[in-house]
């Protein structure tokens, strides 16, 4: 278990991380979600103690980072795939993690066994591409066998096959008891493989919440309606004070009204339909509604802008927070 306790992060003017108070449970996949600059490296760095709080504490299955000993076997964590000491091969630069932590050195085969590096175990770190590197990052964090797994965008870099593989990793590791707290901009990827949700936003909590929950009370209800009687229906709806917007292939769509009243309004008026179907909003719409307020960094024309307030962009902008890919 990670318990957050009013966690606080300034680095001079900007204040990164404010007043975060958390608990990162075990048994199930915990997605770590915001915009860009939103504090999310800054709040995993001092979960791992590499940075210290402006206020408040972590605590790491009661325990203080710099109180644990042998830190690997308690938190295993994937922050940044490409620092590793470039000149040792994948083998040693486990090895050495090993040793310092009191981990036996069959346990570094048995890791690179389960990342698929075996085969390039005695080549060179510095030749890896991004994806093996995200391999041997998670190598590392596995390496101590620890109950809780922190893993900051761990599918860059990867092939689609490497997504699907560390999707399934977190889930089993969640399914063994683990806790499991991951980042992602990969929204479609995130709303697979979490069962939970944080999500911040200039720093600040904004949400945390199981995922279903996320989506309903971040969506707005959509209904879908396809009938031979196109025209009554706009008609009865009207009357009904119900907007309807006409959409390609004769379909109707409302919002804000449930299915349910639309069903009962159709048969009242003997309205034969083809199909009613409550529409769920994606992970990545809800995100845009409810982080609208918080994104930092728009994109305008080619330029990089950055907003002071929680106010919306001056100008016309997309967040380029989700499903975009991060390089590191
Ligand atoms: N060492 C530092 N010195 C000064 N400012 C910093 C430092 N590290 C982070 N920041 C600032 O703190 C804020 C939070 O950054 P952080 O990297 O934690 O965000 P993030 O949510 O991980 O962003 P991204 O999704 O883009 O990786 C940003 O405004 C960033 O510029």
């Amino acid at each position: 278990m990670i318990e957050l306790e009013g966690l606080t992060k300034r680095y001079g003017d900007k204040l990164a991380v404010d007043n975060l108070t958390f608990t990162v449970r075990p048994g199930t996949v915990t997605g770590f979600l915001g915009p860009n600059g939103a504090g999310k490296s800054t709040t995993m760095r001092m979960i791992l103690g590499l940075d210290h709080p402006t206020a408040g504490s972590v605590r790491i299955d009661g325990r203080r980072y710099q109180e644990l000993k042998d830190p690997l076997t308690y938190i295993g964590a994937l922050l940044d795939a490409k620092a590793v000491h470039g000149g040792r091969s994948a083998y040693n630069h486990l090895l050495c993690l090993a040793q310092s932590n009191g981990i036996p050195a069959r346990r570094v085969d048995e890791v690179l066994d389960i990342v698929g590096l075996t085969p390039v175990a005695r080549k060179k770190a510095k030749n890896f591409s991004l994806g093996m590197s995200q391999r041997l990052g998670i190598a590392a964090a596995l390496l101590g066998d620890p109950r809780i797994l922190m893993f900051d965008e761990p599918v860059n870099g990867l092939d689609p096959e490497g997504i699907q593989w560390i999707r399934s990793l977190m889930k089993s590791l969640a399914a063994q008891g683990r806790t499991v707290f991951v980042s992602s901009h990969l929204m479609s990827e995130m709303a697979l493989t979490a069962d939970h949700l944080v999500v911040i936003g200039q720093g600040r909590l904004l949400a945390d919440m199981s995922m279903a929950d996320f989506i309903a009370q971040n969506s707005q209800c959509r209904v879908r309606i396809r009938t031979p009687e196109r025209e009554r229906m706009l008609d009865v709806l009207h009357t009904a004070g119900i907007t309807a917007v006409e959409k390609d292939g004769g379909l109707l769509e409302v919002e804000g009204s449930r299915a349910e009243r639309i069903g009962e309004l159709a048969a009242e008026h003997r309205i034969v339909l083809h199909e009613l179907s409550s529409q769920q909003s994606s992970l990545e719409e809800a995100f845009m509604q409810l982080t609208a307020g918080s994104v930092e960094y728009h994109a305008h024309t080619g330029q990089a802008q950055q907003t002071g307030g929680t106010g919306p962009a001056v100008v016309p902008a997309q967040p380029v927070a989700a499903d975009t890919k991060k390089e590191s």
